[in-house]
């Protein structure tokens, strides 16, 4: 008998036009979309919010019918509903590349996606270096930070925020930081098998990406390729958001003189007023580069 009720779920899986998908109750449904959806202009990806049908064949198949309004979205891969953005950065190798940084926060903290970093290799730190203690402040001053090794499964923090709130969470950074390692570490097997169907799936120069959802503790885990200084030029941001990707800077600014203070030079500027520390003012100096960054790529697209 075909049930008609109308139930919600989200999409965890996208492959071949076949999706999985998670129930309110935490069950896993196969499913397939009606037509009209599976031809929409914008199709079904992982993370959409969608209500579906038991089909009178199985009670584990579903059909999607319909597709909630996105809260964000993020586009390579495609992945729609997320709640926080967990940035890996390279204690050591690759050398953090601020701008590129500063230009994804400000474009996940625009669309609502909150951020948390982790800080990998500290196995490659030293009490001399301290490297790791020195970069987590810098960073801590504005978000949630873990300072991790995935070769040798330091993954405290990390397992611990896992076990927090159920949240959809997708992992970013730049190739070579070790997000590869971290999933293998954190999922096991199951990533693995995903890899290596992954490379299966590679015809020549066009490799299909298919993006899921990974259950880690409370958290659903999405793995997203590196981003790249192509990327962020595409977003193209304004100089007055530069100031979002340093939420602890932008606390000051109401108390600016200025309605339309850019916090790079203007006089009773209230940003530049609390650089009283040397940490706040090397986040200060960083902001400015980013503002500037801004402000020149502008001018590349303004005619
Ligand atoms: N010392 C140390 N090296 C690590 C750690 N995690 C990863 N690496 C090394 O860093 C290099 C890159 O690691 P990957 O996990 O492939 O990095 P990735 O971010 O997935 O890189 P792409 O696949 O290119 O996007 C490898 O040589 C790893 O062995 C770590 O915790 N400590
Ligand atoms: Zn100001």
């Amino acid at each position: 008998m075909t049930t008609e009720k109308r139930q919600t779920a989200f999409i965890a899986k996208v492959l071949n036009g076949l999706f999985t998908v998670i129930t309110v109750e935490g069950r896993e449904l196969s499913a397939t979309a009606k037509g009209n959806l599976r031809y929409h202009k914008s199709p079904l990806c992982v993370g959409d919010e969608i209500d579906y049908i038991l089909t009178p064949q199985a009670e584990t198949a579903a059909q999607i019918v319909a597709c909630r309004q996105r809260r964000n979205m993020l586009l390579r891969p495609p992945l729609a509903n997320i709640d926080e953005l967990w940035l890996v950065i390279s204690l050591f190798e690759p050398e953090i590349n601020f701008l590129q940084l500063d230009a994804v926060i400000c474009q996940a903290l625009q669309q609502q996606i909150k951020i948390r970093l982790l800080l990998s290799k500290v196995d490659l730190d030293n009490a001399e270096q301290a490297r790791s203690t020195y970069i987590s402040s810098y960073f801590n001053q504005a978000f949630k930070t873990a300072i991790i090794s995935a070769k040798m499964q330091q993954l405290d923090t990390i397992t611990a925020w896992c076990r927090e709130k159920e949240l959809k969470v997708a992992l970013s950074g730049l190739s070579g930081v070790g997000k590869s390692t971290l999933l293998n570490t954190l999922l096991g097997s199951e990533y693995m098998l995903t890899q290596s169907l992954s490379s299966k799936l590679k015809r020549g120069k066009q490799t299909t990406r298919h993006s899921q959802f990974f259950s880690c503790g409370k958290i659903w885990l999405a793995d997203t390729p590196g981003f790249s200084a192509l990327d962020i030029a595409k977003f193209r941001l304004r100089p007055a958001e530069a100031i979002l990707a340093y939420p602890d800077l932008a606390e000051f600014t109401a108390e600016c003189y200025f309605n339309n203070c850019s916090h790079t030079h203007e006089p009773k500027c209230a940003v530049i007023a609390a650089c009283q520390s040397p940490l706040i003012r090397e986040r200060w100096q960083n902001y400015c580069n980013f503002y500037n960054y801004i402000v020149s790529e502008e001018k590349k697209y303004v005619y």
